[in-house]
C-alpha cells in the first residue's frame, strides 16, 4: 500500500458521495422497470449533472473605470487613462476557442490512459440475460418505448441487440447534451472575482483599484463522454458483435498570453471558464466528438496560483505563450472496446472520466522594463508623458495616478523599452498608508528603477530616503536593482536651492543624481538615456539565467494523477461509525467511471477490488460484519459468510465473503 500526494487536487477525483437528484423524482418511480432484479441495489454515484448555468454570452470587454467607483475617494474618474501607448485591450479577452471539432478515434495518450484498466487482465463475465439498473427519467421513458421492439433504426443509428436502445440512453445520461457549452457565464458576484485579499475584504477601495492586478477565476475541463453499449444488428448477419463507440474526450483548459491586455479587469465581468465536455459514443463504433476546448487570455506578466496556495503554477510573461493547464477527462469505452476472446458479448461501457477543475489566482506583475516610483506629486507622470506617448493624468495634487501607466520609449527601429508610471509611495506605506505597497509588484519585473524626487519640497533627501525605505521593505530584491535618482523641478527657485545640498548628499553615498525639469523637457533625455543603458546591461547579465520552462506542467502533473495505479490506496478506519474509507485515485477514478446501469459492471467492479488486495486489507485490518465500507462515491456494507469471519478472513478467499451488498 502507498499513499499519493498531490499539489493539488482536481475535485473530480474525490467527489462528494450524493445521491443523484433524479433518483427521487414521483416519475421516475411510477416507471421503474418492470423486470425483477436479483442483483442488490445499487447506489448510483451522481452521474447527472444539473445544467447549473445557461449558455449565456459573456461580454468580455475593458471598460472605463466606473464613476462611482472614485466616489469614495472622491477622484476624477478622467484621470484614469491609460497610456495611448499600450491600451488596455478592448474586445476578444478572455474568449474561449474552440478548436478542434469532431473526433473519430482515440488518441494516442487517451489509448495509453486506456491500459490503466485493460492491464487488469480479468474475465468480465460469460453471456447472460442483460438486465441494467436503471437510473433516470429518460432511460425508463425510452425502456418503455422500446421494451419490446426488435426493429433496427437506422436513420437513428440506433442497433438495438435485446431490443433496448443502449446507447442512446447513455448519450442523454448525464442530462447535458454532447458538446454542452455552459461555459459561458456571466458572473456579477460581489468581489466581481477579484481576490479580496484573503479574510478581510479591502473596504474602500475602489473595485477598479482591486481589480487591476488580480483576479480568481474558476477553470474546469470537460467530462469525457460516456462510452455505449450496443450490437450490430443487421438482416443476414446474425449476431453481429458488439459495435458501441467510445466517448469523446472532455475540452481541455489553456491559459494564453494575450498582448493586447495589460490588466486583469476582464475578469470582472467572467469568472467561471468551462470546457465543453464530450459526446457520448454511438453505435455503429462511432466514438464521440471531442469537448470543446476554452482558451482563458491573460496580460503579460501573469502569475498564476492554486487559490489559496503559495506554489506558483504558472508564471506566464510573453505574448503568445500558451499552456495547457487542465487536460479533458477520457472518454468512456464503448462495449466494443470490452470484448475479448472469453467474452465476445460485453455488456459494458464506462462513463466519460470528470475533467478536473480549480480555482486559480491571477496576479498581474506589469512586464516593464524601468519603473518610475517616488512620493506622490514628484513630476512620475509628467516624466513618462514627456518620454513616451503616453498621456497619464497629470495634475498638482498626491495620488492623482492610482493604476500603473505604461508608455514605450523608442530610441529608434531598434531600440525601445517601456517605461511603467506607479502610483505615489509615502513614508509607512507598508503600514498601509496612502496607496500601500498595492501597486509596488509591478517594479518587481522591472530591470531598472527612476527615483524621481520633488526638487521643490522643503527636505528632497528626506523624501528620497523615505522611497529607498519602503522600496527595501516590500521586497529587499526591489532596492538591489539598478536606479536613477532623477532631482525634478529644477525650473523652479526652491528646486535649484535644494539641489547643490541633495547632489552632495547623495554623492557622498555614491550616487550620482541627475537634474532635470520635466514640464519643461530639460534634462530628461539624460535621465531616460542612462536608464537605457542600465538596462542593457542587466539584460546581458541575466541571459544566461533564463532556463527554457515546460508551460504544461501542471496538464502533465493531471495526467499522472490519473494514471495512478488502483494498488495504490489508503485507508482509514473511523471506529466510532465502524466505517472504512479506501482511498486512492486511481479507485475512485474507476469508481467513477464505472456506468452502474450495466451489470457486467458491477462483477467488474468486485473483480477489481478482489485483484488490487482491497478486500484483503480489510480483512487484515478486521473489518467485522456490518461495517460500511467506502471507496469514492460508492457505500457499501461488508458481510462475512457464517464460516469464515473476521480476522479469521485475513487469508481467505473471495469466495468467503458475499459483497458488496449495496446500501
Ligand atoms: N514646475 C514644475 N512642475 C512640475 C514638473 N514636473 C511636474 N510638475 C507638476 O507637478 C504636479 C504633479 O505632477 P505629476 O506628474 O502628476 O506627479 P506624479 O508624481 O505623477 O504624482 P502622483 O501621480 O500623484 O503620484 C503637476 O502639477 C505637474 O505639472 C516640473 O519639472 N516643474
Ligand atoms: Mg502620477
Amino acid at each position: 500500500m502507498a499513499s499519493i500526494s498531490f499539489c493539488f487536487c482536481p475535485h473530480a477525483l474525490a467527489r462528494p458521495r450524493v445521491r443523484n437528484p433524479r433518483r427521487a423524482s414521483p416519475k421516475k418511480q411510477q416507471h421503474r422497470p418492470r423486470k425483477s432484479n436479483p442483483s442488490p441495489q445499487l447506489k448510483v454515484p451522481t452521474g447527472a449533472k444539473e445544467l447549473s448555468s445557461i449558455g449565456v454570452e459573456a461580454t468580455t470587454y475593458t471598460r472605463l473605470p466606473p464613476k462611482e467607483d472614485f466616489s469614495l475617494h472622491s477622484f476624477d474618474p478622467s484621470s484614469l487613462q491609460f497610456s495611448s501607448e499600450v491600451k488596455l485591450s478592448d474586445s476578444g479577452v478572455a474568449m474561449e476557442i474552440g478548436n478542434e471539432t469532431d473526433r473519430l478515434s482515440l488518441s494516442d495518450e487517451e489509448e495509453e490512459d486506456n491500459g490503466v484498466d485493460d492491464n487488469l487482465g480479468l474475465n468480465y463475465g460469460k453471456f447472460e440475460i442483460f438486465e441494467g439498473n436503471y437510473d433516470s427519467e429518460m432511460e425508463d421513458e425510452d425502456y418503455d418505448s422500446d421494451e419490446d421492439e426488435e426493429e433496427v433504426k437506422y436513420g437513428k443509428s440506433v442497433n438495438n441487440y435485446d431490443g433496448e436502445a443502449f446507447y442512446e440512453d447513455s448519450r442523454r445520461d448525464g442530462g447535458e447534451s454532447p458538446g454542452f457549452k455552459d461555459d459561458q457565464e456571466v458572473n456579477f458576484s460581489d468581489n466581481d472575482g477579484c481576490v479580496e485579499g484573503e479574510d478581510v475584504k479591502e473596504k474602500g477601495v475602489p473595485a477598479v483599484m482591486r481589480c487591476f492586478d488580480r483576479a480568481k477565476i474558476f477553470v474546469k475541463a470537460g467530462n469525457g463522454g460516456n462510452g455505449v453499449v450496443a450490437f450490430r444488428r443487421e438482416k443476414y448477419v446474425p449476431l453481429g458483435g458488439p459495435s458501441g463507440g467510445d466517448g469523446g474526450r472532455g475540452g481541455n483548459v489553456y491559459i494564453e498570453v494575450d498582448g493586447s491586455m495589460n490588466s486583469l479587469l476582464p475578469f470582472r465581468n467572467r469568472v467561471h471558464f468551462r470546457a465543453g465536455r464530450g459526446s457520448h459514443g454511438q453505435g455503429k463504433m462511432q466514438a464521440g466528438a471531442k469537448g470543446e476546448d476554452v482558451v482563458v487570455k491573460v496580460a503579460p506578466g501573469t502569475v498564476i496560483r492554486e487559490a489559496g496556495k503559495d506554489e506558483v503554477l504558472l508564471e506566464l510573461l510573453n505574448a503568445g505563450q500558451r499552456a495547457l493547464l487542465l487536460p479533458g477527462g477520457r472518454g468512456g469505452r464503448g462495449n466494443a472496446s470490452f470484448k475479448s476472446g472469453t467474452n465476445k458479448v460485453p455488456r459494458i461501457a464506462e462513463n466519460g472520466e470528470e475533467g478536473p477543475e480549480m480555482w486559480l489566482e491571477l496576479e498581474l506583475k506589469l512586464v516593464a522594463d524601468v519603473g518610475i516610483v517616488g512620493a506622490p506629486n514628484a513630476g512620475k507622470s509628467t516624466l513618462l508623458s514627456v518620454i513616451s506617448a503616453a498621456q497619464p493624468t497629470i495634475a498638482n495634487y498626491p495620488f492623482t495616478t492610482l493604476l500603473p501607466n505604461l508608455g514605450l520609449v523608442s530610441f529608434d527601429y531598434d531600440s525601445a523599452m517601456v517605461v511603467a508610471d506607479l502610483p505615489g509611495l509615502l513614508e509607512g506605506a507598508h503600514r498601509g498608508f496612502g496607496l500601500g505597497h498595492e501597486f509596488l509588484r509591478h517594479t518587481e519585473r522591472c530591470s531598472v528603477l527612476v527615483h524621481v524626487v520633488d526638487g521643490s519640497s522643503s527636505q528632497p533627501e528626506f523624501e528620497f530616503d523615505a522611497v529607498r525605505l519602503e522600496l527595501e521593505l516590500f521586497n529587499p530584491e526591489l532596492s538591489e536593482k539598478p536606479y536613477i535618482v532623477a532631482f525634478n523641478k529644477m525650473d523652479l527657485p526652491e528646486a535649484r536651492e535644494n539641489w547643490p545640498s541633495f547632489k552632495k548628499k547623495l554623492q557622498d553615498q555614491g550616487i550620482k543624481p541627475f537634474c532635470m525639469s520635466a514640464v519643461q523637457k530639460e534634462g530628461t533625455h539624460e535621465v531616460i538615456c542612462a536608464a537605457y543603458e542600465h538596462l542593457q546591461e542587466s539584460k546581458v547579465a541575466n541571459e544566461e539565467l533564463i532556463d527554457p520552462i515546460n508551460l504544461n506542467h501542471v496538464a502533465d502533473m493531471v495526467r499522472k494523477q490519473r494514471t495512478a495505479s488502483i494498488n495504490e490506496f489508503e485507508i482509514f478506519h473511523d471506529s466510532g461509525t465502524n466505517t472504512w474509507n479506501i482511498v486512492g485515485s486511481g479507485l475512485q477514478r474507476f469508481v467513477q467511471m464505472t456506468n452502474w446501469r450495466y451489470v457486467d459492471s458491477e462483477r467488474r467492479f468486485q473483480h477489481v477490488l478482489e485483484a488490487c488486495g482491497v478486500n484483503k486489507s480489510l480483512m487484515k485490518l478486521g473489518v467485522k460484519e456490518g461495517d460500511t465500507v467506502i471507496v469514492g462515491e460508492m457505500e457499501m456494507v461488508w458481510h462475512d459468510s457464517a464460516d469464515n469471519s473476521g480476522l479469521s478472513n485475513a487469508k481467505g478467499s473471495a469466495d468467503s465473503i458475499k459483497w458488496p451488498e449495496w446500501k
